[in-house]
């Protein structure tokens, strides 16, 4: 077990921030710490990192209570470094490893899981947001530790930013480091968790592996030939027992959702038995967020 959190309370004046919280991260998970706006997350991850205090609650890392050792074992991003925009991102991780004391050794492999390694020599300042947010993140990773804990670390980003940040997250997954990440997200949490802890108001909603927590029943959704009526689709859905909840969707066109033993090419295959004749037929995962507005209700 990396991470264990037992039992955390913690108010500020007369704000409950955390209520009784209790939750376990194990070796070689992504897991991800996802609730709305002041929900606690990053009030989970002060304390567990020894920098805000619980009012009640125990802390163990590594089956230990934090210390100096197992400090050097955790990188952190709890919000964004402080670089310096004339000094090269080189020079920003080797000053970076000096301050915590890391092995300036380790600015190489920061730099190359970063896909910083062509431009190590290039000023901050003219860095894309998506690749300064990977040089903080090549940050956590001087001194090698095992375990990375980051707190939303998209935010602010563009796309392309996102999507670079994601990659490298799924990357040091893939190199066995254990990984826990506060995101407001759900789709940052599908995409790069194994395992989630929904919190609201402070409290745990759910936890387990994402698959489980969040299970999606995906919607399909139909749009229909020019020459098509609407009632014609809706009387050929009726006519399938596999299909249910059918609604107009707001953009146009019609969505439901299939029983799990049916796919969307049986659907196209028996609307058009029943000539039936689709312009579009589109499956989207949206059940994720009504599983998690439902748990956050
Ligand atoms: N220093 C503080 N003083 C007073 N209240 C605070 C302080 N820090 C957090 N809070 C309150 O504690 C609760 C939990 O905040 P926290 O920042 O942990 O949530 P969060 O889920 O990380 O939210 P966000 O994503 O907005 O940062 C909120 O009600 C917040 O207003």
């Amino acid at each position: 077990m990396i991470l264990q959190l037992d039992n955390l309370s913690k108010h500020y004046g007369t704000t409950a921030a955390l209520r009784g919280l209790t939750l376990e991260v194990e070796q070689g998970s992504v897991y991800g710490l996802l609730g709305p706006n002041g929900s606690g997350k990053t009030t989970t991850l002060g304390i567990a990192l020894g920098v805000l205090r619980a009012d009640s609650g125990a802390v163990r890392w590594f089956g230990q209570p934090l210390s100096t050792q197992s400090k050097q074992r955790v990188g952190a991003l709890l919000e964004t470094p402080n670089f310096f925009p004339y000094l090269s991102a080189r020079q920003n991780l080797l000053l970076a490893a000096d301050v915590k004391r890391a092995d300036p050794r380790t600015v190489d492999a920061a730099l190359e899981l970063a896909g910083l390694t062509a431009r190590q020599h290039d000023a901050f300042r003219g860095f894309s947001l998506g690749m300064k947010q990977r040089l903080a993140l090549a940050s956590t990773l001087l001194g090698t530790p095992d375990v990375l804990v980051l707190d939303e670390p998209t935010n602010g980003l563009d796309p392309q930013g996102i999507a670079e940040v994601r990659a490298l997250i799924q990357r040091l997954a893939a190199e066995g480091k254990t990984i826990i990440i506060a995101s407001h997200l759900l789709d940052e949490i599908e995409k790069v968790c194994t395992h989630v802890a929904v919190l609201q108001r402070g409290e745990l909603r759910a936890a387990g592996p994402v698959g489980t927590i969040l299970a999606a029943t995906d919607r399909v959704l139909l749009r229909l030939a020019a020459d098509i009526a609407p009632a014609t689709l809706l009387h050929a859905l009726g006519q399938l027992p596999w299909v249910s909840d059918v609604r107009p969707e707001p953009g146009g066109g019609h969505s439901a959702v299939l029983a799990p033993e049916h796919s969307p090419a049986d659907l196209n295959r028996s609307l058009f038995a029943h000539g039936v004749v689709l312009a579009g037929l589109e499956v989207r995962h949206r059940s994720l967020e009504a599983q998690f507005l439902e748990l956050t209700k």
